[in-house]
């Protein structure tokens, strides 16, 4: 765009002028997992991020390889990786607060954690897990802060930041973070337990709006927690600028708070042909001056 844009258009210019990365977890799902970096890249994506999709907490060398060569092959940095957080499908958000789980999410912290650092990925997920009916909260977040208490060291071992997440509640209504101010207080007691400061806020605009949070409000608020981004518009969880979130203004606001990381395009592709169309071409790849 030449120096003849409108001042509107430098606006528009400027908030689509981020360091995306797709999620391959919720888009390209029409394609078996192996062939969706190679998707992405197609798509003119250079960064990609996933949840745990691969079969159980300890998946077969064969599939680890086969996950990495898919990357490698198609020139795709992966740029978050989940941990395993059950069957997502069947509803499950997460297994380190479940004390019937907690072994599969310990089980499956040096997998995930081998398989980021084997791709260069700085950065992990681990979802809380939805609330057990007759255990008590205190035994429940206990323990969940025991395990990101051992997910931060292993993120640590390979120079990751470890991130916290909430979610909404008219999708995940048991999940046990259903606000900004309950993950970053998670996020503070990780910190103050390891020493590490290397365990952030995964502030994800979407939920937090279904939510019905105040989102100026909280990229201000928690400016210095945050270690990742991830966007979708509310309420259909579609592309940016297909609901009801100002994302020109969300996004020049964390421009504004010094937020440099990624952006994670967390949405579901929605009956338009392509999911990508709001986005051009030339502004897809996560490289920025
Ligand atoms: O389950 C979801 O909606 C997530 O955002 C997982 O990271």
């Amino acid at each position: 765009m030449g120096d003849r844009m409108t001042a509107a258009a430098q606006k528009q210019h400027n908030w689509l002028d981020q360091r995306w990365t797709v999620n391959l977890s919720i888009l390209f799902t029409e394609l078996p997992l192996f062939e969706r970096p190679a998707a992405a890249a197609a798509a003119g994506f250079d960064a990609a991020e996933l949840w745990w999709t691969l079969d159980g907490p300890t998946p077969p060398d064969s599939d680890l390889d086969a996950l990495r060569r898919a990357f490698t092959d198609a020139g795709v940095q992966l740029t978050g990786l989940n941990f395993d957080a059950g069957n997502m499908a069947a509803g499950s958000k997460g297994l380190l607060s479940r004390p019937a789980e907690s072994q599969q999410f310990r089980d499956n912290i040096a997998v995930a954690v081998g398989l980021a650092d084997s791709l260069g990925c700085r950065s992990l997920n681990a979802l809380y897990g939805n609330r057990v009916e007759g255990v008590d909260l205190k035994v429940q977040d206990e323990l969940a802060l025991e395990n990101l208490t051992l997910a931060a060291h292993a993120a640590h071992g390979i120079g990751a930041t470890l991130l916290v997440e909430a979610l909404n509640a008219p999708e995940a209504p048991l999940y046990g973070l259903l606000s900004s101010k309950d993950a970053v207080a998670v996020v503070d007691q990780v910190n103050a337990v390891t020493g590490l400061d290397n365990t952030r806020f995964l502030c994800d605009l979407y939920h937090l709006a279904r939510n019905g949070e105040d989102l100026v409000s909280v990229i201000d608020t928690y400016a210095d927690r945050i270690g990742h981004v991830q966007v979708a518009d509310a309420p259909a969880r579609n592309f940016p600028g297909s609901g009801e979130l100002d994302f020109p203004s969300l996004l020049s606001r964390l421009d504004g708070v010094g937020y440099t990381g990624y952006v994670g395009l967390e949405y579901k592709a929605g009956p338009e042909q392509d999911p990508f169309a709001w986005l051009p071409r030339d502004l897809r790849t996560s490289a920025r001056a």
